[in-house]
């Protein structure tokens, strides 16, 4: 690995640490030479890795109590990067989930940004402090190496105001009390990747359908977003692993009223102990979910795909129509029976699903008669990330060059 100039790339979920390693290539072409990730924090930890080609670099099972939460799978992630790949990357892109109203793209990271990102730590309590923890170390230890930090907020920045609003008084949207939503980098690479596989209907109203530990949904015009699911913080919208989508407000007030809840316990409360965790009572991985014969594990499954079926309603309606739905993230991509089931939620819509090509997870999942053709896209928020780290290292380093020139 220290042959070669590489990219490190960070993406710590609310499950799982992923991260991948590119060399960078002649004319700025990104080749990704590992690929790995530590999953099924707070179920069955697990590290996987794999090299260019595919081929097996690591794969190591965890006692659930031995990587309890993300910085511990993040230490182990990083020991090995350093201890056994021996990596010496030229610059690290990181995902940082919350970017506020001010950061509407990848940014160079100083201290001054890192300052600037603490102030959302509230607002994405389950991700931006292990998003800032490796910036903040990196910058402590290797001050000179350049580190980007790309947004899960950004790509919907295209949001018209009636999608960036609350009913609430002016003055809290202009202090950032906004309806931002994520998984940015997500619909970016369904965005940039459609083309390839649907030309006709790329840049149609279509929806995506992020499902993974977190999750959400975009309706997107034209290859942008124009509504989300989530809002101001990645709680509200769909059911997710330990969040409970969308609630009613008023139950917070119960919750603070009637059961004396602290903030800080009404927080903890929401980021981990409700969604599919809190209603099966079983465990928050879908995976576990799934082979349970337990009747809330049931009651948890169904209520996500119903939540799935509602939201997606309501994001035709913003659209004024569908013309394709695409399924994405650990649940979208792995899971043939809850694509099953959504796509049946999805049939007054007009989708048909072929069942075979679904159990196959086939790109295109939909038959040739069904009104919306649906698709299966593996998502790369790495990949993404990748770009825009390479993109910002070469702008500083032809400005480096053009300020040469000019002195
Ligand atoms: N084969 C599978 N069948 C069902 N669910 C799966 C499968 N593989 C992964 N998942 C689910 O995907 C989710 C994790 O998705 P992921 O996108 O990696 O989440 P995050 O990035 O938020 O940590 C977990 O709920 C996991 O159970
Ligand atoms: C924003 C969010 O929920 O991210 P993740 O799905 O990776 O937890
Ligand atoms: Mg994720």
């Amino acid at each position: 690995m220290t042959a070669m100039d590489t990219i490190l790339v960070i993406n710590a979920g609310s499950s799982s640490v992923k991260f991948q390693v590119y060399s960078i290539e002649g004319e700025g072409k990104l080749c990704r030479q590992i690929k790995g990730q530590m999953d099924g924090i707070g179920s069955r930890p697990r590290l996987r890795a794999s090299g260019a080609g595919g081929d097996p670099l690591a794969d190591r099972a965890y006692p659930i109590e031995a990587i309890p939460d993300v910085p511990a799978a993040m230490q182990v992630a990083g020991e090995w990067l350093r201890d056994e790949v021996r990596i010496h990357p030229l610059a690290v892109g990181h995902r940082v989930v919350h970017g506020g109203p001010e950061f509407e793209r990848p940014v160079l990271i100083d201290h001054g940004v890192v300052a600037r990102l603490e102030r959302f730590v509230p607002l994405a309590p389950l991700h931006q402090p292990h998003n800032l923890a490796p910036i903040r170390s990196i910058l402590a230890n290797f001050p000179a190496l350049p580190q980007v930090a790309c947004f899960d907020t950004a790509f919907h920045r295209s949001h018209g105001p009636l999608a960036d609003h609350y009913a609430i008084p002016h003055q809290l949207h202009a202090e950032g009390v906004r309806r931002y939503g994520f998984h940015g980098l997500s619909y970016e690479y369904i965005s940039k990747t459609l083309p390839q596989i649907a030309p006709d209907i790329a840049k149609r109203r279509m929806i995506v359908a992020h499902l993974g530990s977190g999750a959400s949904m975009c309706a997107m015009k034209g290859g942008q977003s124009v509504e989300s699911t989530m809002g101001f913080t990645a709680l509200d919208g769909l059911p997710m692993g330990t969040r409970p989508g969308q609630l009613d407000p008023g139950v917070v007030l119960y919750l603070i009223a009637e059961k004396g809840m602290s903030a800080a316990k009404v927080q903890d409360f929401l980021y981990r102990d409700c969604g599919l965790k809190g209603l099966s009572g079983v465990s928050n991985d879908m995976r576990e979910l799934e082979a349970s014969a337990d009747p809330r594990a049931k009651l948890a499954i169904d209520y996500f795909v119903y939540r799935i079926g509602l939201s997606a309603g309501m994001l035709a309606a913003a659209l004024q129509g569908l013309d394709a739905f695409v399924f994405t993230a650990g649940i979208g991509e792995n899971s043939a029976s809850i694509r099953a089931r959504v796509a049946e939620q999805l049939g007054w819509l007009g989708v048909a699903l072929d069942a075979a090509e679904n159990a196959r997870h086939s790109r295109q999942i939909s038959r040739p008669n069904s009104l919306i053709p649906v698709y299966v896209v593996p998502t790369d928020e790495e990949l993404m990330i990748a770009q825009h780290t390479l993109a910002l290292l070469m702008n500083g380093k032809s400005q480096n060059a053009r300020s040469e020139r000019v002195s």
